[in-house]
């Protein structure tokens, strides 16, 4: 008799990369990691480290056209250590999905229905979707007898109160087209949420946690004791603060100005707002360590754009500092968040009046572990808690398909 399968590969498929895990869930265990980059472009590049073998990391550079055959190249990968999508100790595939709009708020197998529900919502998802549908039909063409499980980036904030979700506009409108903030990252805002709280030795029921994820993307969330009360991504991921290449908030009336002054269609606007704007179109480099090397070159462009990327995190620490009303920390995570040190000191200088503060030494430090960056006997405990999303959907994953 064979055991029951055990193992979980998970799929966190973004606009342009995969990143991508192969656990066992019984020993609790990464058996393969990677990340593919710059899909769609000449300089794909994908990174495979197979932990199970203990071999070397692997790095193959070279065009990959579309995320199917991203997710072709990871499968012969896999294969190639043995661990190939054929195993029969493959339990699921666990997928991100980013907008699962009102009708997903928990894990959820994957079946035609549930993906049409995935495709209606393209529009208000517009980068991130298409990706996460093509890493599904492609997982299940490679392997069709296995459960698909959908985790949803807006499972987590469906806790949010409706003076938080519903915009103040016509209530008629909004409800005839679904509009409210739905907030993304959810599953990171989760993990990381939890994880301080543990950090800090306390149950999450227990705390009030700011949590700044800090990516490409980026949100901010307000989670009282382990529920959501407020984030800072809308409809759409756009809304909110300065990203790679993303406005975050702008005034609404922007957009019509765009139209009726500069002529541009819907289209051209949504492309400029989601692709040509935060960081890259302030500066013209979206990494945030390309922008620290410029601005000690003495870059204005560059240090107003890092400037204005600060002041917009500040706003929204004041804002659920309120919202909260008692803040016991705030949890930095995400690439920008877990690595760029100047980037958590600028955001906590001049916040000794909310309590929160950051010690140069301890924010200093690199490691992979959660850890504290305040001063001791510090009001608010400021950490910075590396995010976990593949660990978190591929417990969810598991649980689903062994409950
Ligand atoms: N050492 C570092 N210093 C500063 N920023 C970093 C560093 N490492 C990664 N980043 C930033 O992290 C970003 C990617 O973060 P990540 O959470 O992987 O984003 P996403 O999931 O949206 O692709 C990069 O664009 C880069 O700006
Ligand atoms: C929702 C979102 O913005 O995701 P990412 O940061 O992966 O682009
Ligand atoms: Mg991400």
């Amino acid at each position: 008799m064979t055991a029951n399968p055990t193992r979980v590969l998970v799929l966190n498929s973004g606009s342009s990369s995969v990143k991508y895990q192969l656990l066992d869930m019984a020993e609790s265990r990464r058996l393969a990691v990677g990340l593919v980059e710059r899909i769609g472009e000449e300089t794909s590049r994908l990174v495979h480290t197979p932990l199970a073998t203990g071999g070397a990391r692997r790095v193959h550079e070279g065009p990959m056209a579309d995320h199917d055959a991203a997710l072709k190249a990871v499968a012969a990968e896999l294969a190639a250590d043995g661990l190939g999508l054929d195993s029969p100790q493959l339990a699921a595939i666990g997928h991100r999905v980013v907008h699962g709009g009102l009708k997903f708020t928990e894990p959820t197998v994957i079946d035609e229905v549930v993906l049409k529900e995935i495709e209606r919502l393209v529009p208000v998802a517009p980068l991130h979707n298409p990706a996460n549908i093509t890493g599904i039909r492609t997982a299940q063409a490679l392997r069709p007898d296995l459960p698909q499980i959908a985790v949803f980036d807006t499972a987590f904030h469906t806790t949010m109160p409706e003076y938080a979700s519903r915009y103040a506009i016509d209530v008629a409108t909004a409800d005839a087209h679904r509009i409210r903030r739905y907030g993304f990252h959810g599953t990171s805002h989760a993990y990381v949420s939890r994880r301080t709280a543990r950090l800090l030795g306390k149950d999450p029921s227990e705390v009030n946690v700011i949590v700044l994820h800090l990516g490409n993307g980026a949100s901010a969330s307000a989670v009282a004791g382990g529920r959501c009360v407020d984030t800072s991504m809308g409809l759409t991921p756009l809304e909110g603060l300065v990203m790679g290449t993303r406005s975050g908030d702008i005034d609404p009336a922007v957009t019509f100005h765009l139209k009726r002054v500069a002529g541009m269609s819907a289209d051209e606007i949504d492309e400029l707002l989601n692709k040509r704007s935060g960081l890259v179109g302030l500066c013209g480099d979206n990494d945030m360590r390309e922008i620290r090397r410029r601005i000690d070159e003495g870059d204005k462009a560059a240090a107003l754009a890092f400037d204005i990327y600060i002041h917009r995190l500040k706003k929204y620490l004041g804002a659920y500092t309120a919202v909260l009303g008692r803040v016991d920390a705030v949890a930095f995570t995400a690439g920008v968040g877990e690595n760029a040190a100047p980037v958590r000191a600028a955001a906590m200088a001049g916040l000794e009046g909310l309590g929160m503060a950051v010690d140069a030494d301890r924010n200093a430090v690199r490691s992979d572990e959660p850890r504290l960056i305040s001063p001791e006997g510090a009001r608010v405990a400021v950490a910075v808690v590396p995010t976990d999303e593949e660990l978190e959907i591929a417990q969810q994953t598991y649980a689903l398909v062994t409950a």
